[in-house]
């Protein structure tokens, strides 16, 4: 398995299973794109901004349900594996991304592992270990957690050194060269990470050594 980005917005995500693990994938998915979760009961779990059906699909009804909603990701999350199994058989004939939440053993084209994520602005860090150890996953997750704080904010703060880089016409070595101090420098993550400096300036000065190769 190979993790890659995808931009799932303007498309439809279809959860079958309103049991805390389909709620769990339900939030995290609203945050993307349309998402609709279909189960007989939903008891009084949070599933973020997800639309709600209440249906109880049997195997043969699933294809139905694929059908009304075009999905591009259909997550398998019931407590019934005949329906577990509908559900990835019409998304492999349609040539639809599936999550199984039940299985991390064999899978089939077009199957997908949720992983655990952290987000700090446009920076994500994804942690999978292939379906082995979900537990393993989320400890990591809970590590590296606090490992990303001020990331977003460098990586804004690195976009706009990047661009007017460019527009003073430094060669891409030079450029590479401040941008690459830049992201390594202790004081800047200080002072992203703290109200007391200010980054642009600590950048500003990284810069301003690197060019001169005084680094
Ligand atoms: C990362 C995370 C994302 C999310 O779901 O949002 C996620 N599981 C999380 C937590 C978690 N899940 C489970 C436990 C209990 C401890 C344990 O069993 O380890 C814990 C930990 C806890 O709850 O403390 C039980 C479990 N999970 C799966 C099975 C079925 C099986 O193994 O057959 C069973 C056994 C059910 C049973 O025994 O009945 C299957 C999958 N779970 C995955 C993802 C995919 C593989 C990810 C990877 O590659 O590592 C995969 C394959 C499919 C999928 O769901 O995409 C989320 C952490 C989010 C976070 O906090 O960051
Ligand atoms: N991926 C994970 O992290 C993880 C964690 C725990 C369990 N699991 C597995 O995933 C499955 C779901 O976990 P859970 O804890 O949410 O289970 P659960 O039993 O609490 O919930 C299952 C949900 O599916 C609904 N359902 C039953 N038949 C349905 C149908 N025909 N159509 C639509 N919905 C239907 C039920 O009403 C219930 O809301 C379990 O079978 C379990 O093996 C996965």
């Amino acid at each position: 398995m190979i993790p890659l980005v995808h931009d799932l917005s303007g498309e439809t995500i279809l959860v079958f299973g309103g049991g805390p693990v389909g709620a769990r994938k339900a939030r995290r998915f609203a945050r993307e794109a349309r998402t609709v979760v279909v189960s007989p009961e939903f008891a009084d779990r949070d599933f973020g901004d997800a639309e709600l059906v209440r249906a109880a699909p049997g195997p043969d009804d699933v294809a139905g349900w694929f059908d009304r909603f075009s999905p591009a990701l259909a997550v398998a999350a019931t407590n019934d594996s005949a329906v577990n199994d509908a559900i990835v058989e019409s998304a492999r004939e349609r040539g639809v991304l599936v999550n199984r939440a039940d299985r991390s053993g064999e899978r089939e084209a077009g199957s997908v592992v949720v992983p655990a994520t952290v987000d700090d602005g446009a920076v994500s860090v994804a942690i999978t270990t292939g379906g082995s150890s979900p537990a393993l996953s989320k400890y990591l997750r809970e590590r590296i957690e606090a490992e990303l704080d001020g990331a977003g904010a460098m990586a804004e703060l690195t976009a706009d050194l990047r661009a007017e880089l460019k527009d003073a016409d430094h060669s891409p070595a030079e450029r590479r060269d401040a941008i690459r101090a830049v992201v390594r420098d202790p004081s800047v993550w200080k002072a992203l990470r703290s109200a007391d400096t200010n980054p642009r300036r600590e950048a500003a000065r990284v810069i301003t050594d690197t060019m001169r190769g005084d680094s």
